[in-house]
């Protein structure tokens, strides 16, 4: 009877439900949100936009969008003993505090706690703004410095650079940051947003789900890939030292990280996005030596790559925020900060059509044994 059993571990290549969100072509490596193409999307819309039409369904006209943008901007604020919660937590890991004071926060704010579609678009709207918030407030106090008070002038991503850093963003910062969140908003049954659908399945809030995601999108399989290209890159420290480390992982039987994924068989479309922007900072900002050390390590990945090895969206995100000088361990949260409307959108549509999930192990552990007391042991 067991062997017969199939096991699907890891959950490879399962459909466990239908969904309208968003289209992966792993084949083909297309990506689209909503029935719009992923490169469209990277280089005309904007991260309020594409949030819109993640949680709504449709693009919005430009009165739907204001609306929607003066309501992610009247959630740019913290209740005050979230402060004292990261002074706590500090030294932490920002991807650590961050879940921390996600959780607080479903703690500290009664409306967090409701079960319903429209308490997540809400709660969902109060979060997109709030998580660039706590990541901001914490780079500013484990500096010693006050956080900085949001301004509603600016863009998400603008407004997230100016509270980071303090100084108004250039435009074409303000735009990469933009870019790289609309890339990272969505992208189906991954492990983080599955978690998190998990977690709706028990019936759970919003926030519990949000919580699930950051923790799983954490590992270095999946979001922590960022902070893992870039020590990567330093470790390499000269394109010429590329085919040498990728040798030396191989022989070991080591991932190389940034490359690689579950569903696309080609390059992942997102990244084509990212290496412009690497290349082009990269010459902008006089430090063009990191562009060459990640082509290095594609050129010497290109045997694999006709057994479906490729980039994926994480080999090049770090490099950017190097060159912005944004400290390593941010690389995780800037991803969570792109993220959140896809977990929003992932558990209204759990929300749905909600169903316990809840697969089976095919047990292979010891026969029925008689319990065995402790002096006889
Ligand atoms: C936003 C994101 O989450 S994108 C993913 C970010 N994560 C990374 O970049 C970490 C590095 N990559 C990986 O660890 C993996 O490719 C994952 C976890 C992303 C996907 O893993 P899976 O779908 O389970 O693929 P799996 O691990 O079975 O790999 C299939 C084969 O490719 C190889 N492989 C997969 N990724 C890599 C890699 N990065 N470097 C070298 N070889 C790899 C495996 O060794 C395996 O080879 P084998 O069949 O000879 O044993
Ligand atoms: O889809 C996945 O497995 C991982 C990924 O690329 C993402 O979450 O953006």
């Amino acid at each position: 009877m067991k062997d017969e059993v199939k096991i699907n571990r890891g959950l490879v290549g399962v459909y466990f439900e239908r969904s309208g969100v968003s289209h992966i072509d792993g084949p083909r490596g297309e990506l689209s949100y909503r029935g719009y193409s992923i490169h469209d999307l990277a280089t005309r819309s904007s991260f309020e936009e594409v949030a819109y039409l993640l949680i709504h369904g449709e693009l919005p006209t430009a009165a739907e969008l204001s609306t929607f943008d003066a309501r992610l901007k009247s959630a740019r604020t913290l209740p005050p003993p979230l402060f004292d919660i990261i002074r706590a937590t500090k030294d932490g890991h920002p991807m650590d505090v961050l879940r921390t004071a996600v959780s607080a926060l479903a703690a500290l704010e009664p409306a967090s706690r409701e079960v319903s579609e429209d308490a997540f678009v809400e709660n969902g709207i109060r979060l997109t703004s709030q998580i660039p918030m706590i990541i901001a407030a914490h780079e500013a106090i484990r500096n010693g410095r006050d956080p900085v008070a949001p301004d509603d002038t600016l863009s998400h991503a603008a407004n997230w650079l100016w509270m980071l850093k303090g100084e108004k963003p250039s435009a074409d910062a303000a735009r990469l940051a933009d870019v790289d969140f609309i890339l990272h908003a969505e992208h189906g049954s991954n492990a983080s947003s599955f978690a998190a659908r998990v977690t709706v399945g028990t019936e759970a809030n919003l926030h519990g789900a949000i919580v699930t995601a950051l923790s799983t999108l954490a590992g270095p399989a999946h979001g922590g890939a960022a902070e893992d290209v870039m020590k990567m890159v330093h470790e390499i420290g000269s394109p010429e030292n590329a085919a040498d480390y990728v040798r030396a992982k191989r022989k070991m039987r080591e991932p190389v990280t940034g490359f690689g994924h579950r569903v696309y068989r080609t390059e992942d479309p997102r990244a084509r996005h990212m290496r412009e922007g690497v290349r082009k900072l990269g010459e902008e900002m006089g430090a063009p030596e990191w562009y060459a050390i990640l082509q290095g390590v594609v050129e010497a990945m290109q045997p694999y790559a006709r057994h479906g090895l490729n980039v994926n969206v994480d080999f090049y995100s770090g490099v950017i925020y190097q060159l912005h000088g944004i400290p390593m361990d941010f690389y995780v949260p800037i991803f969570a900060i792109g993220r959140v409307p896809g977990w929003i959108v992932q558990c209204i549509e759990q929300l749905r059509r909600n169903i316990l999930i809840r697969p089976l192990t095919l047990y292979d552990g010891p026969a029925p044994r008689a319990y065995v007391p402790m002096d006889q042991r």
